[in-house]
């Protein structure tokens, strides 16, 4: 048989059906795992569904490969990815390639980029999102590194990625980490979805007293709207499901701590360096935490406080029109990263473009990002996502549900942090004046860390401790 067009070592859940897709695609796939049974298990499984050149060692997979050689890692992020990246590159030759699928912190991918960059190789953090599913039948892809090897590798991620009306969910972010960087905060608006949802299920069964599979009934109905998305189809598919054993609806039988394996807080160590608000992730990522903390929470239990239901006109509609617009805030967040980084790192990324290799395959696929496709081709610097006229009138027409939902939860002891730090980020944004003012001065207090003055340029610092003199600084 010839010799392999790509090659996939790493063949757990994500590696294998990456591998298949290529093959479905008519490619011919190496393919290779740490543990030789899991490759022999592939090749029972699937070796009638493509062509596949098996191995059991890194070299004879790397010589299995057609220059230049392209070999794709679906390990685990960390440790494991630089084992199997020195692996490759030392049976390697330059202009060869090695792209890494995983979950990689985009600050190891630019370490890897560069290093690999001198000796020859070219290196594609990308970011694959879609799970199981989506690597089987079409993820969204988000390959970053060198334009170069864009060229080579490009067409087949575009062939293997999902489509939406045509236009393939894949693109080259740019340079080193931009991939990664992007898949990391598609993950982070991952979670601030989730935590949003879950929020909405909360105060619509214990606000309105909905049984699971009622509410079921509601995220079924909402999915035929504005917020059709994958995340609310699969809600209604989780919280209809029953527990076969006790007959109980199953989010009643799955212990209610959040896991969490990083991406969401990495976004959120990256956005506190890059000074961006993002709240809706940072409130989706502790929220997880409080959760993962039973004892503290049992110690808790008897404080006071209502647990009560409310009283409260049309709740179902006002949860979904404080959800759309929380979302907005969200997505509007994690797209202002994106710009900070881009600036940061000198990546020039298009955020029209992510709009659009989201809009399928990935796990926030949603109708939603159309239009924020739409708001960055309208205008590529648009300051926030908020300012655009189709997302300042949904805001507009959700401003009094939002807000009831709000003090309702607040009234009845429902926790809403998403909820509520979408609508507080949304109130500081549009205020004409913040007490931010009030913290310079009290800086400047304590510590003469000074301050600017709204009526002439400069630095100033008062002598507090004296007459209270003001003098430039
Ligand atoms: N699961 C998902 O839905 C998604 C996962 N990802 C990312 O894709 C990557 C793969 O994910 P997934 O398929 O779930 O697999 P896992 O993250 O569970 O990783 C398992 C694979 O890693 C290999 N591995 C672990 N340690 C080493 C090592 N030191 N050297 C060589 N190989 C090693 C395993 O080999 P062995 O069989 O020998 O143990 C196995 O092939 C991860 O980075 C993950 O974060 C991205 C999107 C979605
Ligand atoms: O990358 C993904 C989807 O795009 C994974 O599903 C994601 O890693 C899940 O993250 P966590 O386990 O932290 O909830």
């Amino acid at each position: 048989m010839d010799k392999a067009d790509i090659g996939v070592t790493g063949l757990a859940v994500m590696g294998r059906n990456l591998a298949r897709n290529f093959a479905h695609h008519g490619y011919v796939v190496a393919v290779h795992n740490r543990t030789e049974e899991r490759t022999n298990q592939f090749m029972d499984d699937y070796r009638d569904e493509g062509s596949f050149l098996p191995s059991g060692s890194v070299q004879d997979f790397v010589a299995s490969l057609n220059r230049p050689r392209k070999a794709i890692i679906m390990v685990k992020a960390g440790g494991p990815t630089d084992a199997v990246i020195e692996e490759l590159a030392a049976h390697m030759e330059p202009g060869d390639m090695i792209i890494d699928g995983g979950n990689a912190n985009f600050a190891d991918t630019r370490r890897r980029e560069a290093a690999l960059k001198e000796r020859g190789l070219l290196f594609v953090g990308s970011g694959i999102s879609g799970g199981e599913e989506g690597a089987l039948n079409g993820p969204s892809i988000m390959p970053g590194g060198d334009a170069e090897a864009y060229k080579t590798l490009g067409p087949l991620l575009e062939d293997i990625s999902a489509k939406v009306d045509g236009t393939p969910c894949c693109v080259h972010v740019g340079p080193d980490g931009a991939g990664h960087f992007v898949k990391m905060v598609h993950n982070g608006i991952e979670y601030a979805d989730m935590q949003l949802i879950a929020e909405s299920y909360d105060l619509l069964r214990q606000a309105q007293g909905l049984a699971p599979a009622e509410i079921a009934d509601v995220f079924r109905e909402w999915n035929q709207g504005e917020l059709e998305s994958y995340l609310i189809e699969i809600t209604a598919e989780v919280l209809g499901h029953v527990d076969a054993e006790t007959g109980k609806p199953f989010v009643d039988v799955v212990v209610d701590q959040a896991e969490q394996k990083g991406t969401g807080r990495w976004t959120v160590q990256s956005a506190l360096d890059l000074g961006v608000p993002v709240t809706g992730i940072a409130e989706a990522v502790f929220s997880r935490a409080l959760s993962g903390h039973p004892e503290q929470r049992a110690a808790a239990r008897a404080l006071a406080g209502p647990n009560g239901t409310a009283a409260h006109a049309n709740l179902v509609e006002d949860v979904r029109r404080a959800l759309y617009a929380s979302k907005i805030v969200a997505y509007a967040q994690g797209f202002d990263q994106m710009v900070a980084a881009s600036e940061e790192y000198g990546w020039d990324i298009d955020l029209g473009a992510m709009a659009t290799i989201w809009r399928g395959g990935c796990i926030i696929r949603a109708r939603f990002l159309d239009r924020i496709r739409e708001a960055y081709d309208a205008d590529r610097r648009l300051p926030t996502l908020l300012v655009d006229p189709t997302f300042a009138e949904a805001l507009t027409a959700a401003q009094d549900s939002w807000r009831r939902v709000v003090a309702t939860a607040a009234t009845i002891g429902v926790p809403t942090p998403g909820f509520s730090s979408a609508l507080a980020y949304y109130d500081a944004l549009r205020r004409d004046r913040l007490p931010a003012s009030l913290v310079q001065g009290l800086r400047d207090f304590f510590g003469a860390h000074t301050y600017r003055r709204v009526d002439r340029d400069g630095s100033f610092h008062t002598d507090w401790s004296a007459d209270r003199s003001e003098s430039p600084a």
